[in-house]
């Protein structure tokens, strides 16, 4: 099948996070493609992945990366796909680094970024099953089965004692 989703990352070392978009991405049936890709170690890997993207099929592009997180936004700058950036939380400065490097784009090349480490990771695969909801009834309806049975566990579960 297809991959809609393309998930990058700057090392092996941010898989940790990036495993719960593709965990999420899988739990809502969304065909994707994972891979390390770094502006910064593999340059040229990363223009080709991103001027290739869109011609293979991929719709949404999201991008880990942590400290000097330049990938989401030389990514995002050499495609016109959406990129969603997760600032992976890293451990001299706790992700404040990724964040900052992540979100502070110059007007005309966007990045959606997400939050530091898990929430952003997971909040990335559910913010593409809503870009390709739009165009996917299947994804749409995914979506809306997570967010129904969230809210459900929230509401049957009102004690914050019980375990
Ligand atoms: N921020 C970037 C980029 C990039 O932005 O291109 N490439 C690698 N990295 C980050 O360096 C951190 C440490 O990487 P290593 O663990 O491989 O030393 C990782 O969080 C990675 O995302």
């Amino acid at each position: 099948m297809t991959a809609r989703v393309g998930v990058i990352m700057g090392s092996k070392s941010d898989w940790s996070t990036l495993s719960h978009t593709v965990e999420m991405l899988d739990k809502l049936g969304i065909p994707n493609e994972v891979q390390v890709v770094s502006a910064h170690r593999t340059p040229d890997l990363l223009f080709q992945y991103a001027e290739q993207a869109e011609g293979r099929g991929i719709e949404v592009i999201i991008a880990g990366a942590g400290g000097a997180a330049h990938l989401p936004g030389m990514c995002a700058a050499k495609t016109h796909l959406p990129v969603l950036g997760v600032p992976v939380q890293s451990s001299i400065l706790s992700g404040v680094d990724s964040l900052l490097s992540i979100v502070q784009m110059p007007a005309g090349v966007p990045v959606a970024t997400l939050a530091i480490g898990k929430a952003g990771a997971i909040n990335a695969a559910l913010l593409a099953a809503s870009i390709l909801g739009n165009k996917y009834p299947e994804y749409h309806a995914a979506l809306k089965d997570f967010r129904d049975n969230q809210t459900q566990t929230v509401l049957d579960n009102p004690d914050p004692r019980d375990a």
